[in-house]
């Protein structure tokens, strides 16, 4: 593993009874990267992200997390909840999942609970600030203020989170993640169901956790234009196995990724190739 590789899968299968959903499927997302995972429906997207994130336990394989310290954590082996608390991956789920009831900046300190309640030495004491209780609130409050500054949603601090449009919510989310400061944030459709100024809210935040923050991302994405715009790295997955991985520009152009994105069968894969090789002799 290099010293900029920050995820590592290798070898990695998913058996659901019959059907092998990830097949001997290796990749790697380099630290402070946006690597984009795509594919067809049902290729095994969220079966990897769900591997990566403890929610399911891979049949078979390795997934190698190396912080920036260095340290490593063998994700496979580890429950979902130290996979967020040590080896530090925070995810999104297709579906919005906010505390609706509660207020936009709530929704942000309760993401760092964790922290707070070790401030607070589990005690009513400490929760009442004796101790580095209170120097922990402050800062929680001054990273949910970050966030909600880079996700544009300041000015709707205390506003119920269930009262913003979907486009904010989103990134509400997003922004809930980073308060737990994670090294890997994974990202499920982030842009689904977005409008275009929505989508292009949301690629700006991206690009600014990747240029401020050292998170690294990883995203399952179906909005090809925003995987064309945001990622360093694209890794497509088709039927459980890699097809194509390499830059966007690479990925675009491989006759492998056409042919999957357009439904051709394997034996027409040739003409396929064949058709995208005449038509770039044709555009030079
Ligand atoms: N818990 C499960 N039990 C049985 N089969 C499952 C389970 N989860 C996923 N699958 C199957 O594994 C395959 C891959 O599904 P997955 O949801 O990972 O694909 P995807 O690429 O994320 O699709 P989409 O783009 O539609 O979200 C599908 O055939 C799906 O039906």
């Amino acid at each position: 593993m290099t010293s900029d590789t920050l995820l590592k899968v290798e070898h990695l299968s998913m058996k659901f009874g019959g059907l092998m959903a990830i097949n001997d499927f290796s990749f790697e997302a380099k630290r402070g990267d946006i690597t984009a995972l795509i594919g067809p429906n049902g290729a095994g997207k969220t079966t990897v992200f769900n591997c990566i994130t403890g929610f399911y336990k891979p049949t078979m394989g390795m997934i190698t997390l190396k912080q920036k310290g260095g340290k490593e954590f063998l994700l496979e082996r580890l429950p979902d909840f130290r996979i967020t608390k040590e080896a530090k991956v925070a995810r999104t789920f297709q579906n919005i999942r906010l505390f609706s009831g509660l207020t936009v900046l709530e929704n942000l300190l309760v993401a760092q609970h964790n922290k707070l309640m070790k401030a607070s030495g589990f005690t009513v004491m400490g929760l009442v600030g004796i101790g580095p209780y209170r120097t922990e609130a402050k800062n929680a409050i001054e990273l949910a203020r970050h966030w909600l500054q880079k996700a544009d949603l300041i000015d709707r601090a205390d506003d119920p989170a269930g009262d913003l449009p979907y486009g904010a919510q989103r990134r509400l989310e997003i922004a809930r993640a980073m308060c737990t400061e994670p090294e890997l944030l994974c990202l499920d459709e982030p842009a689904a169901g977005l409008n275009p100024r929505e989508s292009a809210a949301l690629n700006a935040l991206l690009r600014s956790i990747r240029t401020d923050s050292g998170t690294s991302i990883l995203l399952i994405e179906h909005d090809m234009s925003v995987v064309m715009e945001i990622s360093d790295h694209v890794v497509v997955l088709e039927y459980g196995q890699k097809i194509s991985d390499g830059t966007p520009e690479e990925v675009k152009h491989d006759p492998r990724v056409i042919a999957a994105y357009l439904g051709v069968e394997d034996e027409e894969v040739e003409e396929v190739i064949a058709a995208v090789e005449n038509l770039e002799g044709g555009s030079h």
